[in-house]
């Protein structure tokens, strides 16, 4: 049986995210008196979402020991990094290729399409909207839209929810152990791509039913499948 829908992660799948979330991360931690960090390094943070994120920068880099108020520290680095990440969101980000004619072409294979990401609704829909690739997609489940998020099986199971689709007619495909362990809990086979951020380690470890160079070879496999 066909695949009847497509869940597709954001940050290091569609898009190049990390310039806009690195140059957020470093006003942030410049705004705390922190020293700032590599792009590569941020890369290496990103995949849990926002909170999880701005927690590891300060834990790289806020080493004051024994802070009086570490929750009161940690929601300051979070609402600066929210600041900042609105007024570059989306300024460097670039559509990876292959992205927009994979995308087309599972549309036309008449699959659904939902994102599934960990980043938060108040940076999606923007993003989404300025790069434009706002129309492609018939659902948008973020990483605030479920009490859990990846690697937990929630939003992929309230995207085939919200899609009118079995968990096993779906499709997702995503860059990290965050979406491979997601959909393999939800009972949805899954693709990597190999180009984006997985935490530092190799996709070729994960456990996922193939890697695929792009998103246009992603609708290829599903047309195969
Ligand atoms: O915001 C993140 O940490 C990652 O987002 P993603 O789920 O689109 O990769
Ligand atoms: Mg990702």
């Amino acid at each position: 049986m066909p695949f009847a829908a497509a869940l597709l992660d954001l940050d290091g799948t569609l898009l190049d995210t990390i310039p806009d979330l690195a140059d957020a991360s470093n006003a942030m931690l410049a705004e705390l008196g922190l020293a700032g960090l590599p792009q590569e390094q941020v890369a290496t943070y990103v995949g849990k979402g926002t909170p999880n994120l701005v927690a590891r920068l300060l834990q790289a880099r806020d080493t004051a020991a024994g802070r009086a108020d570490p929750e009161a520290r940690f929601r300051e680095a979070l609402a600066s990094f929210q600041r900042h990440y609105h007024q570059c969101n989306g300024r460097r980000a670039i559509l990876y290729p292959g992205v927009v004619e994979g995308l087309q072409a599972m549309r036309a294979q008449g699959m659904k399409l939902a994102i599934v990401t960990n980043k938060p609704t108040e940076f999606t829909l923007p993003l989404l909207r300025l790069k434009g690739l706002d129309t492609y997609f018939d659902q948008i489940v973020c990483g605030d839209t479920c009490a859990e998020k990846k690697p937990h099986p929630m939003p992929m199971l309230h995207a085939c929810k919200l899609l009118g689709v079995q968990a096993a007619q779906a499709l997702a495909i995503g860059d990290s152990l965050n979406d491979a362990q997601a959909a393999r809990a939800a009972g949805v086979r899954v693709l990597a791509v190999p180009y984006g951020y997985n935490e530092g380690s190799s996709v070729h470890d994960l456990d996922v039913d193939a890697i695929v160079t792009s998103i246009e070879d992603a609708a290829r496999w599903a047309s195969e499948h």
